[in-house]
């Protein structure tokens, strides 16, 4: 399997249905650069990991410790090598220092480990604070590009892929390497050719290990891959479930699931397989070192070059040196891993705001609701014009309809105006203020939207209309909903204001949730306010119910109703026809249909349908 990025997983089926783009990117080369900025983010913990690296020392120190002891023990008490007999005092006062050694080593342990995860979270915490803090402040072009699976991504599995390698990653590597540079001065400084002779297998054991390493990880990475595959599959199906059973796709959709499935199994079953040979690995090479060891340490023995504590010795410590080896290799693996990640997470934190805040941007004063679009052209690609040149000048406290077909541009001119987007050309005005010049925030926190898709977030019901306003009281709410008709299906529902809606207000009907926004907005108090198609999935009955609820909604402000349904818009002060991109009629109701063109067109088509 190809690990290159971002590679189009082709589905071998017939009709090309369910090709997901593998977001698992999984390991990018070694960038200093990269790790530097990475570790950062461990600045503002400097102070803390000052004690914590003065523990792994200490620890360190105390296990390079043990095995000189061991060598003082049997040369010095056990067989003293000036001939006397051995000497259970000094024994018992080696032992004694070994105990403390133990003590020592298990103490700074303790604390090495217990603070590495604390600040190692501390820094995810930050990271992940960070990068959502900023996901916040970009534009919709950026989310337009995106589906949000593979934002969320970022946030949760980016940042936990990231989290060995604060938590323990970055310590244990510095110790690792402590460790062995020690074991290594020790075993070449006490006897060179021993030394060398016992780490003879240490090369080869290197070799074989990473290549072993690179196999194993690319055969991880492709069970990653065939379960990130899996999740996407499983968030569509669930997604599109009802579709799924009304058109009576399940065994198809079953087949391609259980296809995925067999695939990831089959990949499991080859990592695992890979992983257990590396165990095997690991012992072959080790019991060779320690064969080498004994053969050449005894040869020496009887040439004494070197005595029988010293042996044991070399034996202890060659014992110490497979592990920091094993698990540099590891380390290796999770730094290549954690690079592709933090590369992901950086190319978020890196992307700009496209539409930005002026550093002189003041406040919006608080508006009176004249609104003028001059000469705006804009694209959301370019080179395809969304809006060719509109100019609408709309005075305080108009209701204005927006009507054309789908796709004329009429979604295009609500999201200029909130500012989701800027023109490409000419100028939004609020009060005469061009809109670019005011902060962000004093401008939507004045402008009022009911989106076409009501979205309810996970909370109660009440919650959700405080949403509009946070600091309204518990009457204020009562009072909104009252005002948009909400009020009595929602004091039917068993808990009233309290009852739970989930993300997407599933036991909510269309209507209802769109009641619920209503009473949000109005909650808020907009002098301009938004309804993108508003009315689109309320039935007749509901309709003309909140027909009314509408008029006190809309009244004193100034409105933009984009809705299908043309009947809502009868009222309107201004009607305005847009096709494709550009204004062809505007009007009230009357004048509209006094022209007998585009709109009078639309509403015969709809009393047709009808
Ligand atoms: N995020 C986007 N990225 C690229 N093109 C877009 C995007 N949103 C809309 N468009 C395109 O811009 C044009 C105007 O779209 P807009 O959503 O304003 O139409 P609309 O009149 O509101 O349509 P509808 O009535 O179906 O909601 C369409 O051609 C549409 O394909």
């Amino acid at each position: 399997m190809s690990t290159s990025s971002h590679t189009q997983a082709k589905a071998k089926n017939k009709n090309e249905r369910f090709v997901y783009q593998d977001d698992e990117l999984i390991e990018k080369p070694f960038n200093w650069a990269q790790l530097r900025r990475l570790f950062m983010y461990m600045k503002p913990y400097t102070k803390q990991l000052i004690p914590v690296i003065v523990m792994m020392i200490l620890g360190t120190f105390t296990r390079l410790g043990v095995p000189a002891l061991v060598i003082l023990a049997i040369d010095e008490a056990i067989q003293p090598q000036n001939g006397s007999s051995a000497s259970v005092p000094k024994l018992l006062v080696i032992a004694g220092i070994m105990l403390f050694l133990y003590v020592l080593q298990w103490a700074s342990n303790t604390y090495r480990i217990k603070y590495t995860n604390i600040i190692g979270q501390k820094v995810i915490y930050d990271l992940r604070n960070h990068l959502f803090q900023h996901i916040q402040k970009l534009s919709f072009r950026f989310y337009d590009k995106r589906p949000a699976g593979s934002v969320l991504v970022r946030v949760t599995n980016d940042v936990n892929a990231l989290q060995d390698l604060f938590t323990n990653g970055v310590v244990n590597l510095l110790m690792d390497c402590v460790q062995l540079f020690g074991i290594v001065i020790i075993l070449l400084v006490w006897n060179f050719k021993l030394g060398l002779a016992v780490m003879i297998t240490v090369p080869i054991m290197f070799l074989v290990s990473t290549s072993l390493r690179k196999r194993i990880r690319f055969a991880w990475q492709d069970v990653r891959m065939k379960q990130s595959r899996i999740n996407s599959h499983l968030n569509e199906s669930i997604q599109g479930m009802k579709v799924t059973q009304a058109f009576v796709q399940e065994k198809d959709n079953m087949g391609f699931f259980n296809q995925m499935n067999t695939v990831n199994v089959k990949a499991w079953n080859k990592a695992s397989a890979l992983n257990q040979a590396f165990g095997p690995v690991i012992e072959i090479t080790a019991a060779i070192g320690t064969f080498i060891l004994f053969w050449y340490g005894a040869h020496l023995i009887q040439q004494d070059v070197i005595t029988v504590g010293l042996l044991v010795g070399y034996a202890n410590y060659i014992g110490n040196f497979w592990d920091p080896i094993n698990r540099l290799g590891q380390m290796y693996s999770q730094l290549l891993i954690a690079m592709a990640s933090s590369e992901r997470i950086f190319e978020f934190i890196d992307e700009e705001p496209t539409v930005g805040e002026r550093q002189e941007a003041r406040d919006l004063p608080q508006i009176k609701g004249a609104v003028k679009f001059d000469s705006i052209v804009f694209e959301y690609e370019t080179g395809r014009p969304a809006l060719k040149g509109i100019t609408i000048d709309v005075k305080e406290g108009q209701s204005i309809a927006l009507v054309g077909h789908t796709g004329s541009g009429k979604s295009t001119i609500i999201n200029l105006l909130c500012r989701f987007y800027d023109p490409v050309q000419g100028r939004v005005l609020i009060d005469g203020i061009d809109i670019r010049e005011v902060t962000i925030e004093s401008l939507r926190s004045q402008v009022g939207i009911v989106l076409q898709d009501t979205f309810i977030f996970a909370g109660s019901i009440r919650d959700n209309i405080r949403y509009g306003r946070l600091n309204a009281t518990d009457a204020e709410i009562v009072k909104a909903a009252q005002a948009v008709h909400a009020h009595d299906y929602i004091m039917s529902l068993p808990d009233g204001y309290d009852t739970q809606v989930e993300e997407r207000g599933n036991v909510l009907s269309m209507g209802q949730r769109q009641l619920l926004s209503f009473a949000r907005a109005l909650l808020a108090d907009p002098r301009i306010l938004i309804l993108d198609e508003a009315t689109a999935s309320i039935d007749t009955e509901t309709e003309l119910k909140i027909q009314e609820a509408l008029k006190a909604l809309l009244k004193g402000r100034t409105s933009f109703m984009i809705a299908h349904r043309l009947s809502t818009i009868r009222h309107a002060d201004e009607i305005i026809v847009l096709d494709h991109g550009e204004i062809v009629e505007q009007g009230n109701h009357e004048q509209l249909i006094g022209k007998r063109g585009v709109y009078n067109g639309l509403i015969e088509a709809q009393y047709r349908f009808l």
